[in-house]
This record gives structure tokens, C-alpha cells and sequence, in this order.
């Protein structure tokens, strides 16, 4: 009988007589010997930038962004109960608190993972600035065709830490001068 388990048993006989105890006892099931575990595949994730999100607004072509992930809503539109012109007026942007405030249900958490068709790539999230011409400083990652400026975001960070030190050295300047 030629199946596929004699067919690996028959690989392993031809191995070497050192195998002979191992082979004594040799009952593997084919889909433990071969292939991973579907569970443990990896799963390809589409990513778009929001500038390619932004594009697809309309009632024959909608796609919104709710919490990094992107939902081609097109197929739905007409059956959502919230009507099609609050999504359509949700597009463009990150529409998560507007999903969050209209309350949706568990069921309609569920049913939107059908629509869902990819992520948003995180350099691409509203809070960097596009330019079009490639900055000249280190800080600035590549966004779609534009450039996203992650140096206004540093600055808006870190702002506190040059005013401490200048504040620091401004008092023991004046501690110093006054000893003196
Ligand atoms: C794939 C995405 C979405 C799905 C599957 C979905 C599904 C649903 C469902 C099933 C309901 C009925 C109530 C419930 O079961 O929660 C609903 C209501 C509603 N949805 Fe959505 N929705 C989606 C996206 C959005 C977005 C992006 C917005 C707004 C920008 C929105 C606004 C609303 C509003 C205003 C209601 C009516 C709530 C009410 O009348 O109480 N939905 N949606």
C-alpha cells in the first residue's frame, strides 16, 4: 500500500542501522512530521497610508479607519443602520471616536473583521506633517509619496528637557556670580 505515512517510514529505513531503535518505535502522523501547525502561520498584513485611505470616500468606494485598522465598508453601506452618509463623512481620517461614540454592539465589533483590509501604516497617522520635498535632517521617516516630519513631534516631546537645563544653568550661574 503506497500512502504517504510507508512513504516516509521507507525514507527512514534507508537511513542507517543506528536509526534501528528509533525506527522500532516510529508511528508519526504525516501532519506532525511536515507542515507547521495552521494556528502558527503567519498572517500578511496589508498596510495603506491614510492618504491612500482617503482616497477611496465615496458611496461606491468607502473605506474608514477605525483604531490603526483599515475596513473597506463598501459592500455595507446600504445595510448599515447608521445610515451611509455618517461613514462616508467618516473617511479621510481616524474615524475610531466616532465609532466608539455612535456605541456600537459586540455583533457589529464582530461584523466589521469581515470588512476589514489591512492596517494603517503607523508613520502615516494624522499627527505627522506631509511634505512633499525630502527633509535634510535624520529625523524624518518616508511617508507614500510625501515625507512624514516626525521633528515637530520630537520638539512637541522633549520641549521640557533644553528649558530645564537652561533654567538649571541660568540659577547656578547666578548662585556662582553672587558668591563671588
Ligand atoms: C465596518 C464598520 C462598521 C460596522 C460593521 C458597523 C455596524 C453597525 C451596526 C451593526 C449598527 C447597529 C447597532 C449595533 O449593533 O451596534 C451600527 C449603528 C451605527 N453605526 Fe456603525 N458600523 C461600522 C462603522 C461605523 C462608522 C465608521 C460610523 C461613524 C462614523 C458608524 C456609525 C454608526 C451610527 C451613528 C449608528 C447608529 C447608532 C444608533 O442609532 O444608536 N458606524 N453600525
Amino acid at each position: 500500500m503506497a500512502s504517504s505515512h510507508y512513504e516516509v517510514a521507507d525514507f527512514v529505513y534507508m537511513d542507517s542501522a543506528a536509526t534501528q531503535g528509533v525506527r522500532d518505535n516510529w508511528n508519526p502522523k504525516i501532519s506532525e512530521l511536515c507542515l507547521p501547525k495552521p494556528t502558527k502561520m503567519p498572517k500578511l498584513t496589508k498596510l495603506f497610508t491614510m492618504q491612500e485611505a482617503s482616497q477611496h470616500n465615496t458611496k461606491d468606494d468607502c473605506w474608514v479607519v477605525i483604531d490603526g485598522k483599515v475596513y473597506d465598508m463598501t459592500s455595507y453601506l446600504d445595510e448599515h443602520p447608521g445610515g451611509d452618509d455618517v461613514v462616508i463623512a467618516a473617511t479621510g481620517k481616524d474615524a475610531t471616536e466616532e465609532f466608539e461614540d455612535a456605541g456600537h454592539s459586540r455583533s457589529a465589533r464582530e461584523l466589521m473583521e469581515n470588512f476589514c483590509i489591512g492596517e494603517l501604516e503607523v508613520s502615516s497617522s494624522p499627527e505627522f506633517e506631509v511634505t512633499s520635498k525630502k527633509p535634510e535632517n535624520g529625523y524624518d521617516k518616508q511617508l507614500g509619496k510625501g515625507y512624514a516630519k516626525e521633528v515637530v513631534n520630537l520638539t512637541k516631546q522633549y520641549w521640557g528637557v533644553p528649558v530645564a537645563i537652561v533654567g538649571i544653568s541660568v540659577v547656578v550661574g547666578f548662585l556662582y556670580l553672587r558668591k563671588k
